[in-house]
């Protein structure tokens, strides 16, 4: 037998794992056990409607609160055991934020650096170097309560990496803001993983956001996660994909609507939808029918499922809010 002659394949500890965390208040279960495995420098999102227990995960990760059951490991720290060192080694931005509104941007930010013992000449420069990256230098010097949805979201995740944290939770970090400011906090989102290699653990309702923005996205709903895997993995778990056809009169759907059994009609929109894989051959299937049938359609779209009709399928409702702000 020859020795092996490559080097062992060395994987990095996740940043964050969990097995089996449970919480409850009083006789309702917040969340009843949840698995968790998060590689190091990716962003993952925990998507769920209101009330799924989110925030509540969050705050047990971030060691706020503590679960009545289950283990976890945050950047290799045991959570309960070694809290301490979970606390130095992440940095949390959300719904219980530490923005003081009668403070400037800048003395926030002095003050978020003397909290974590930063020296303070080491302080002003971090200080200086988040308002010019996340482009609040000009308002430095406003007091805070002046500020947008936006520029205290900003401010809030410029306090956090204060600390130069490892590991990052953000919970709902654009929940209120327009799409706008949507944008530019997902791109200072990307670029946190992309420049320096830190972990993200978000949560939202938004589907978009967590299409736009997650390695790997766990569904949550009522304290259980109920599916885990890549946007596009999720995509694949269910069927839902359509062929839309648009007619110019009503005489033109009714007469393709007789040749289409399954098909969904909508005599106001003038449209067919039609059950499909989007596969060529069905395409080509449909388009026959029509030819056949000497039926013109105005135009034909590919519908593939995304990630609401995964959230509908897997939770068995939609999220009403993320449907309010999408259309907006
Ligand atoms: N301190 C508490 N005492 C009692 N119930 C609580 C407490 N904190 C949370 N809950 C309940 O636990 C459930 C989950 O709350 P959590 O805030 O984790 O949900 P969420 O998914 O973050 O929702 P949202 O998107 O609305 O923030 C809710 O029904 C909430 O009312």
């Amino acid at each position: 037998m020859t020795a092996p002659t490559t080097a062992p394949i060395l994987t990095a500890p996740p940043a964050i794992s969990a097995l089996g965390l449970r919480k409850s208040y009083g006789d309702k279960v917040v969340l009843d056990g949840i698995d968790l495995t998060i590689p190091e420098g990716s962003i993952f999102a925990l998507l769920g409607p209101n009330g799924a227990g989110k925030t509540t995960t969050v705050q047990i990760l971030s060691t706020l609160i503590a679960a009545d059951g289950g283990q976890a490991q945050v950047a290799g720290r045991d959570l309960t055991r070694e809290a301490d060192g979970v606390r130095a080694a992440i940095g949390v931005t959300g719904q219980f934020a530490a923005v003081d509104n009668l403070l400037t941007a800048e003395e926030n930010l002095l003050l978020m650096a003397d909290l974590q013992h930063v020296p303070r000449a080491e302080g002003r420069r971090r200080a200086a170097e988040l308002l010019r990256r996340f482009e609040l230098t000009e308002a430095a010097r406003k007091p805070v309560v002046t500020f947008s949805g936006g520029m205290r979201r900003k401010l809030d995740l410029a306090m956090t990496l204060v600390g130069d944290p490892r590991i990052i939770f953000l919970d709902e970090p654009t929940t209120g803001l327009d799409p706008r400011s949507r944008r530019t906090m997902w791109e200072i989102i990307r670029d946190l993983v992309v420049a320096d290699g830190v972990t993200i653990f978000l949560t939202t309702q938004y589907l978009d956001e967590a299409d736009q923005l997650a390695d790997r996205i766990a569904v949550l709903d009522r304290g259980r996660l109920v599916a885990e895997g890549t946007a596009d993995e999720l995509k694949r778990l269910i069927p839902g994909g359509h062929i839309r056809l648009q007619f110019a009169d009503l005489t033109e759907l009714d007469a393709a609507a007789r040749h289409f059994g399954a098909a969904a009609r909508d005599p106001e929109e003038l449209t067919l939808r039609i059950p499909s894989d989007g596969s060529i051959p069905t395409l080509r299937a449909v388009l026959d029918v029509l030819d056949d049938a000497a039926v013109r359609a105005e135009s034909l779209t590919v519908h593939t499922p995304d990630l609401d009709d995964v959230f509908l399928t897997l939770t068995g409702h939609g999220t009403p809010d993320t449907t309010t702000e999408m259309a907006r």
